[in-house]
């Protein structure tokens, strides 16, 4: 990526962002191929997703998330670059294609803030491979036309273009400009969905049946007392159809109330759906050389006391099983991160992590990133982990396909952004649900291991599904 020393902030007019956008013409001829032009700014206080909301259209394609307990949200919407991939080579094609478009990538405005510059947006669903009538892609990602984040108390919009050799530099120049305009004076003006009372659910039905689950968890135990793997994770899927449309960016405002400490997410296929949630699990953080990672698995309820709730925590803590579950997660993050150089820090048992639903064994997992390993080297190791795969990976993965009624798509998948600098982030598509119109399809898991019962398992999903239920139905 090229830095031009401009700051656009400082003597802008529309004349001198045509004559910049010239600039960059030539540099597309010069390369003989097209340029992204990132354009950063630092500009006064905006809440990215009632930026989101403002410009909502079901026809083109965002990234949301959000961590309101970390401080930060970003918004991104309408693809001016996009790519899709498919197979055990897909991260490291959304590498190369993120590489590609960096060497031909003109940036300006300050760089060094969180969030500037051009970023990847990128969803990689569970499997590696997806059916032909599925809403995404095995791997997509996108470059957004606009994005507007909110971190460390500051908000950074980016615009990003594409200028080719013969682009009409007046009609791109204009369309920045509006959108400086927009960003920088923004008016709040409510859409319509936040009058919309929410929808009511006309009907709620399993995916495969009552009972399909039960029998499911049994099969794999059975499986698991054979010695044909050691940990395998079953979901259930639930069908809610509404009254009405389902309108992802309102799900979300009760998310993020509620999970504060979660990535509250939508992600919009440019199609009509929405997959959306609020996921408390990072699959993967890279910041300057940093590398942060977790553990998340074993659960049980919480308490309707402090004093239930510390006794339910205990349990949790002393239970054998819920204990394994975890550290199998550990030793298999353990495992696929070695063979990259990365030496891992983390203590010896794990924490509590207590959402408003249920609670859950935390480890969190720390290590430099050896020189030249990349986040995407790293995620595609670490994808799927035990806490939403099984263990070990290659015997017990390809028999989830088996045992689920339905096609995961982006639940459990991996969900983030890649920024020029090679930061980014990735949590888990969990706690979350597909929208399409007034229908929703809601997904939620449980780690099997030797000793689970399908009762057990059964309610442990009932909880994990509140969290999405309860913001859809209000
Ligand atoms: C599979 C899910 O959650 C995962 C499984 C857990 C478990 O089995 O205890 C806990 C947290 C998550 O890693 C889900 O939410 O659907």
């Amino acid at each position: 990526m090229t830095i031009l020393p401009l700051n656009p902030a400082e003597n802008s007019s529309p004349e001198a962002l045509i004559a910049f956008l010239a600039q960059c013409q030539l540099a597309a001829k010069r390369a003989g191929r097209a340029q992204l032009v990132s354009i950063s700014l630092e500009i006064d206080a905006l809440d990215p997703l009632a930026v989101l909301e403002s410009i909502f259209e079901p026809g083109e394609r965002h990234f949301y998330v959000e961590r309101p307990a970390e401080g930060f949200a970003v918004a991104g919407a309408e693809a001016v670059l996009s790519f899709s991939a498919s197979g055990l080579e897909r991260f490291a094609e959304c590498q190369r294609f993120i590489d590609e478009t960096l060497a031909n990538t003109l940036a300006v405005g300050p760089q060094s803030a969180a969030f500037s510059g051009p970023h990847f947006f990128t969803a990689f669903s569970f499997f590696d491979v997806v059916e032909a009538a599925e809403s995404f892609e095995a791997a997509s990602v996108f470059v957004p036309r606009w994005q507007v984040a909110l971190a460390n108390g500051k908000t950074t919009a980016v615009a990003n273009l594409l200028v080719e050799a013969d682009s009409p530099l007046e009609a791109l120049a204009e369309r920045v400009w509006r959108a400086r305009k927009k960003f920088g004076s923004f008016d709040y003006s409510a859409p319509d969905f936040q009058e919309a009372p929410p929808a009511t659910p006309t009907t709620i039905r399993e995916v495969g049946g009552e009972g399909a689950y039960a029998e499911s968890v049994r099969r794999a135990v059975e499986r698991i007392e054979a010695k044909e793997f050691e940990k395998i994770v079953l979901a259930r899927a639930k069908d809610i159809t509404a009254s009405q449309p389902l309108h992802p960016l309102r799900v979300l405002n009760g998310l993020r109330q509620r999970f504060a400490d979660c990535y509250a997410f939508s992600v919009a296929n440019g199609r009509g759906q929405s997959f959306i949630g609020a996921s408390p699990e990072r699959l993967l953080r890279v910041s300057d050389g940093q590398l942060l990672t977790e553990a998340l698995a074993g659960s049980i309820r919480r308490g309707a006391t402090a004093s239930e709730d510390a006794a339910l925590g205990t349990a949790l803590l002393r239970s054998e099983k819920d204990r394994r579950e975890h550290e199998f997660v550990l030793q298999s993050i353990t495992r696929r991160l070695e063979p990259l150089g990365v030496k891992l820090d983390f203590p010896s048992s794990p924490a509590l992590r207590r959402l408003a639903n249920v609670q859950h064994l935390h480890t969190s997992v720390r290590a430099a990133l050896p020189d030249g390993v990349r986040l995407l080297d790293a995620l595609a190791r670490l994808h799927p982990t035990p806490a939403v795969g099984g263990k070990p990976r290659a015997a017990a993965v390809p028999r989830i396909r088996e045992l689920e009624a339905f096609p995961r798509g982006l639940y459990a998948g991996a969900l983030g952004w890649v920024d020029a600098r090679g930061n980014g982030e990735f949590f888990v598509g969990l706690r979350s649900a597909l929208i399409d119109d007034a229908t929703a399809r809601l997904y939620a898991g449980a780690g099997i291991v030797a000793g689970s019962w399908p009762e057990k398992e059964f309610t442990e999903t009932e909880l994990k599904f509140r969290a999405m239920q309860d913001a859809l139905l209000g």
